[in-house]
């Protein structure tokens, strides 16, 4: 069993021994840091969110109407707190994965390869986005536990070229993100006028690819601004009719499990489970997509009583602390994907800043736990209930 929650011995050891913590404990407090040290466009782009921002706001504020019920006798439970969980038969030390995030060299020179040493030195797998800053081998060389984000491209040859490229160089699982068919309306971005596509960022595993490649008739330029490979990633960037047949042909491209992210509604889980997918991720892209969106916190006790036992429920969208990640598993997520918090940790401090965002919120997921008098993998519907 890992002893995450031990960090928080050694915070007081060192500090009293005069080495007080130079990282903030708390997500809002590490925002604002972050927002010192990022340009405006970037830290826009990584706060932002759709619209008003009222389904951000939502997403956040929906843990509050939840109430863990602690238990303080618990024989026989001494060992409560064991933070483990199995994943399509993997057994993970830990409930977190880190969400896929596009674009990190906006926030970080070492983009996904801090990314991957801070999360892995945890057992933390962390989800490469399709959008990412580094290709998909390169980061697969630093890193031992990953899966896989897909943007659907409109080129089903390009799909299949990088479910094959993540499988062969070590992917554990594909997630794909469904709720992306185009970017969300996100003011922060338009006033700024801040696109980093548009500067050829985050294409890595586009310009490295051979499909990508075979449709151009120029060598892509990486850091190019407005050319032929940008306006290629542009305009082929998704499908926008997506189907439950598109996503089953995955099968023949890979063994690996296969997850859907980006569902809120009992009846689009029912229909992808119909079809054969392994695994779904609640979420509603952090708010960034649909403004007013349901939060997805609400949403997920649906999707949990729709797809019972016939795929995996994974969680993501305003997770902040250890305590909400035990919210969220007692409501039925078997896993959770932290987004923004270890962005602002891998902005403030890079990979180490990575490390200590997780570590933080694994101490609390297993402090709490034991104080519930339960295992992570244990916790169910009897120990939460909604505030009155
Ligand atoms: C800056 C940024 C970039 C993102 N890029 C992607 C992406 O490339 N692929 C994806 O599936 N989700 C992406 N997401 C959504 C996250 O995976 C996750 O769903 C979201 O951050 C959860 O909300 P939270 O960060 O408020 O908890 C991105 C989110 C942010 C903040
Ligand atoms: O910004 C995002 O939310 C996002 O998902 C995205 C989409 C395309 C490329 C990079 C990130």
């Amino acid at each position: 069993m890992s002893d995450y929650a031990r960090y928080q011995d050694g915070v007081y050891a060192d500090a009293t021994n005069g080495a007080l913590p130079h990282l903030p404990y708390d997500h809002d407090e590490l925002r604002d840091r972050a927002r010192e040290i990022l340009d405006p466009g970037p830290f826009g782009y990584v706060e932002g969110s759709a619209g008003r921002e009222r389904t951000a706001d939502a997403n956040v504020e929906a843990f509050s109407r939840y109430a863990l019920r602690p238990r303080g006798l618990r024989p026989g439970a001494e060992n409560a707190g064991d933070t483990g969980v199995t994943l399509f038969g993997e057994r993970y030390p830990s409930p977190l994965l880190t969400a896929p995030v596009g674009v990190l060299e906006q926030v970080h020179p070492e983009s996904e390869r801090a990314l991957a040493r801070g999360a892995n030195a945890l057992g933390v797998p962390v989800v490469l986005s399709t959008a990412a800053s580094t290709s998909m081998e390169e980061v697969a060389e630093v890193a031992d536990s990953w899966w896989y984000q897909l943007y659907w491209p409109g080129d089903d040859e390009l799909a299949e070229s990088f479910v094959r490229r993540a499988t062969a160089a070590g992917a554990r699982a594909i997630v794909v993100t469904t709720d992306t068919s185009r970017l969300g309306w996100r003011p922060r971005d338009l006033s700024q006028g801040h696109l980093p596509f548009l500067r050829g960022q985050g294409t890595a595993n586009y310009y490295g690819d051979p499909v990508f490649r075979s449709r151009l008739k120029e060598e892509p330029e990486p850091g190019g601004v407005l050319t032929e490979a940008v306006l290629h990633f542009l305009g082929s960037f998704s499908n926008r009719a997506l189907s439950t047949d598109n996503i089953a042909r995955i099968r023949e491209w890979t063994d690996l499990p296969v997850l859907v992210k980006g569902v809120v509604r009992a009846d689009e889980a029912e229909e992808l489970v119909d079809a054969g997918i392994d695994g779904i991720v609640v979420s509603n892209h952090g708010g960034r997509q649909v403004d007013a969106a349901v939060a997805a916190l609400d949403a997920l006790p649906e999707v949990v009583e729709a797809v019972g036992d016939r795929a995996e429920v994974l969680f993501d969208s305003g997770v902040r602390s250890g305590a909400d990640v035990v919210v969220a598993m007692a409501l039925g997520a078997k896993a959770v994907l932290v987004g923004r918090p270890w962005v602002y940790g891998l902005a403030v401090d890079g990979a180490a800043g990575v490390e200590h965002v997780l570590r933080s919120i694994l101490a609390e997921v297993q402090i709490t736990a034991e104080l519930m008098g339960r295992d992570v993998a244990d916790l169910s519907a009897d120990d939460v209930r909604r505030r009155p």
